[in-house]
Parts: structure tokens; C-alpha cells; sequence
């Protein structure tokens, strides 16, 4: 017997449920470094396998429901999870069953929802008609919804192109349910600063402001994003105090991104330890 050790403490436990990323920048791999980062441990469901690269996804394969909710089940029965992120899922199936997987946590665990739609190369990751269950089934189980334009666009129909617009677009989107909306202002590129803003359950506003860096290794900050708040949530932080938290390890993984392939490449996940 070993005198005078103990076993560590657990860290808490975040579940990410999304796609696969062969080029490590995006997807579960973005999130799983993410949550290394910040000190939980990373668990996954997958959700599909993509072909990509710097410059695009060449391909992908959704996975069969009851591959998702298997995954699920084995990771929330025997391991739990202090906090849930989803990503990419592909279809309106896998949407709907992600929604209903969601549905039987305990409503105390916060679950993050990043709706991606349509990657940096502007390839299509979610089909066009799992968008009605993505308002009517997933965002009112959300905490916290992370939209970029892009999706804000295809969500609410609503084209953002300032400031003020964002304001508009985070309200129409809290009246489908979530209890906080980050709307994401990467894409406002001729804005000196990247913008995002939070907006709460009674309606109270926060404008996050860091610097823009000119720098086009942005692959992933969406699902690093995401995963940072879901990260914090579960070591116990509110939402402003996560997405704060969140806000700066992207802003320092965008500055730290380095170039891979041809294309866009990574931000730095473990930009705090070069
Ligand atoms: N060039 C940049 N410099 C600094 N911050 C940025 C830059 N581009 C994006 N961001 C920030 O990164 C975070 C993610 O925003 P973005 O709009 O890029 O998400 P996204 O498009 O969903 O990302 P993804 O690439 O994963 O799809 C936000 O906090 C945003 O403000
Ligand atoms: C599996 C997966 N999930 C999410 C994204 C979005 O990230 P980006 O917009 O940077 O391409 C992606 N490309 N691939």
C-alpha cells in the first residue's frame, strides 16, 4: 500500500456531440483540444465522419441514429457529464435524436449549441431541411446558442451586417427558446475589433471586444468557441464569466493560428503552453 497518496480529483466532465474533422482544425478534434486546454475531460459523440482539409470538406458520412445514441448512452450512464456542446449533426434525424438525447439529462446541465451549418469554405454541413428541427426541437433545450451571420441568416432570415443588426438578430433568435444567445460577429470583417454579443433571459446585453487579428487561420474557432464556454460552464462559471473566459482562449488561438496545407489553417489550441 502506497502511504500518504490519494487518488486526484476527477475534473469535470464534457460531453461534445458533433463531426469529425480528418483535418484536426474543426469537429470533435477542435473540441476534445479545446477541453484538454482548459482542464475538463473531453468525451465524444460523433455524429459524422468528414473528408477535410485547409481548403474544404471533400466529403462526408452522417452516422446511423443509433450509433449517436449509443455513444450517448454509454458516456452519460456510466461516466456522466457536468456539460454538453453539439456541433455539427448533419441531418434533420440526427438533429431531432440529439434533441431528444438532450431531453433526458437532468435540466440542471448546461448544453451548448453551436448550429453549425456551412463551413469556412462554404460547404454545406447541415441539410437544409433539419433547420425546423433545430428551431423546434434543439435551441429551446439550449443554454446557450452560438450562431455565426451566416447561421443567424438561415435561423431567423434576418442578414446582419452591424452592430445594431446583431441586437435585432440575438432577440429573434431568444424567442426560440435558448436562455442565452451569443451572436457571433467574426464574419463582420471590416469592423476593426471582432465583435460578438451575449444577450441573457431578461434581455440584458454584453458586447465582447477583442482584437481582430488579420490572420486566415481561423479553421475551428466556432467549435473552439463552443467548447470553451461548454468547458467553463462545467468548472462552475455563470454564462458571462465562460463566454468571457471563452472569448479570450479563441482570440489567443487565432493569434497563435499557423498555416497547414494549402488553405486555411488551425487556430493554436495550445497556444498557452508555447
Ligand atoms: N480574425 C479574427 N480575429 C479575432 N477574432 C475572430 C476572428 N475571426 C473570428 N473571430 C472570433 O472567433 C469566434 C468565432 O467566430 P466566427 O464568426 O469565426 O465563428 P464560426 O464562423 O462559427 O467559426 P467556425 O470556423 O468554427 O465555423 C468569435 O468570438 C469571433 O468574434
Ligand atoms: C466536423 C466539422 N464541424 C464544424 C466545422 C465548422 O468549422 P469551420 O467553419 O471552421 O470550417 C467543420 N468544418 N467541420
Amino acid at each position: 500500500m502506497l502511504i500518504g497518496m490519494s487518488a486526484a480529483s476527477a475534473p469535470p466532465r464534457v460531453l461534445t456531440i458533433a463531426g469529425s474533422d480528418s483535418g484536426g482544425g474543426a469537429g470533435i478534434q477542435a473540441d476534445l483540444k479545446t477541453m484538454l486546454a482548459l482542464g475538463v475531460h473531453g468525451m465524444s459523440a460523433l455524429t459524422a465522419i468528414t473528408a477535410q482539409n485547409s481548403v474544404g470538406v471533400q466529403d462526408f458520412w452522417p452516422l446511423p441514429i443509433e450509433a449517436v445514441e449509443q455513444q450517448f448512452r454509454s458516456v452519460v450512464d456510466d461516466i456522466g457529464v457536468d456539460a454538453v456542446k453539439t456541433g455539427m449533426l448533419a441531418s434533420a434525424e440526427l438533429t431531432s435524436a440529439v434533441a431528444r438525447l438532450i431531453g433526458t439529462l437532468a435540466p440542471e446541465v448546461p448544453v451548448v449549441v453551436d448550429p453549425v451549418s456551412v463551413s469556412k469554405h462554404g460547404d454545406a454541413l447541415l441539410a437544409a431541411d433539419a433547420l425546423d428541427a433545430l428551431r423546434g426541437e434543439l435551441l429551446p433545450r439550449a443554454k446557450v446558442v452560438t450562431p455565426n451571420l451566416d447561421e443567424v441568416r438561415l435561423i431567423t432570415g434576418l442578414d446582419v451586417t452591424s452592430e445594431d443588426e446583431m441586437t435585432t438578430a440575438a432577440r429573434a433568435l431568444a424567442a426560440l427558446g435558448p436562455r442565452w444567445v451569443l451572436v457571433k460577429g467574426g464574419h463582420l470583417s471590416d469592423q476593426p475589433e471582432s465583435v460578438d454579443l451575449l444577450v441573457g433571459p431578461d434581455g440584458a446585453e454584453m458586447w465582447l471586444r477583442a482584437p481582430r487579428h488579420d490572420n486566415r487561420h481561423t479553421h475551428g474557432t466556432g467549435c473552439t468557441l463552443a467548447s470553451a464556454i461548454a468547458s467553463r460552464l462545467a468548472l462552475g462559471d455563470d454564462v458571462p464569466a465562460a463566454v468571457r473566459t471563452a472569448k479570450d482562449y479563441v482570440t489567443g488561438g487565432i493569434k497563435a493560428g499557423f498555416p497547414l496545407g494549402a488553405g486555411i489553417g488551425p487556430v493554436d489550441h495550445g497556444w498557452r503552453w508555447r
